[in-house]
């Protein structure tokens, strides 16, 4: 039993959309709309949280009622000025012993991933998705000059959803608010407070964050072919 949070509260700017890239249609669906269908197919995810802009709220509001979406599961919350205070503005609404935590601007998410993330969660209190490296790791200088190559069998690269026991992750996000430490994504901020083992569980190449103007194209291609 969990609780979802899918982050919409960005702006997309990196895309050089005009709009926050989370409303970018594909088959005339937004992207976020993708990853909400597949939470609402899961009988074991209990409430979808939805953190926006306050001026997006209307337009997702909009496409509920035109798509008969039912709203029962769902929560809006207003999102903050970076990806961190968003994810604490959706923690403080969440019940249920686990969350899943999802960027919008992922679509390509699908409930095999989520399986194997939930078979984790019985042993684990932290479970990542994310991709083992391909190419060969050079680590640069601040000139963009190479220093050395890398052990990739030692990286990976960290996608969403990321899942946790709910007390662990709000407690790391306090501690994290409180003494201003800032990451990119959440499982950084356990490692920050180091209160958990975090497991990773092998995501897909498809599984793509929507950031530049190029994404657009490569998801556009994904979701169109029904990845
Ligand atoms: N204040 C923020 C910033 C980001 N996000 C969400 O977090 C995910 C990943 O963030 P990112 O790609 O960095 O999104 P943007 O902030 O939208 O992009 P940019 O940095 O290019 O402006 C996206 O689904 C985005 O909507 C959010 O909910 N609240
Ligand atoms: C959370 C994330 O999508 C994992 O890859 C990523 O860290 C978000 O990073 P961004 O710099 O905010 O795009």
């Amino acid at each position: 039993m969990y609780d979802a949070i899918i982050l919409l509260a960005g702006s997309g700017q990196r895309s050089g959309l005009s709009y926050n890239k989370v409303f970018y249609e594909v088959n005339e669906k937004p992207l976020y709309a993708y990853s909400l269908d597949v939470f609402l197919q899961d009988k074991d995810c209990k409430n979808i949280i939805f953190v926006c802009r306050a001026e997006d709220t209307d337009i997702v509001l909009d496409y509920f009622e035109e798509q008969s979406i039912d709203k029962q599961k769902v929560e809006f919350v207003v999102g903050g000025l970076t990806r961190q205070e968003s994810v604490l503005n959706g923690l403080k609404k969440v019940k249920a012993e686990f969350v899943f935590i999802h960027d919008g601007a992922r679509p390509c998410i699908n409930l095999e991933l989520i399986e194997r993330m939930k078979k984790e969660l019985v042993y684990e209190k932290a479970v990542i998705a994310g991709i083992k490296a391909t190419d060969t790791l050079k680590l640069i200088d601040a000139f963009g000059d190479v220093d050395k190559t890398i052990d990739r069998e030692k990286v990976v690269q960290a996608q969403t959803p990321q899942a946790f026991n709910s007390d662990l992750i709000i407690k790391a996000y306090e501690v994290a608010a409180s003494e201003k430490f800032v990451a990119t994504d959440c499982a950084s901020v356990v490692e920050y407070v180091n209160s958990a083992r975090i497991e990773f569980v092998e995501g897909s190449r498809w599984n793509i964050k929507v950031t530049t103007a190029d994404d657009l194209d490569v998801i556009t291609y994904l979701l169109s072919k029904g990845e």
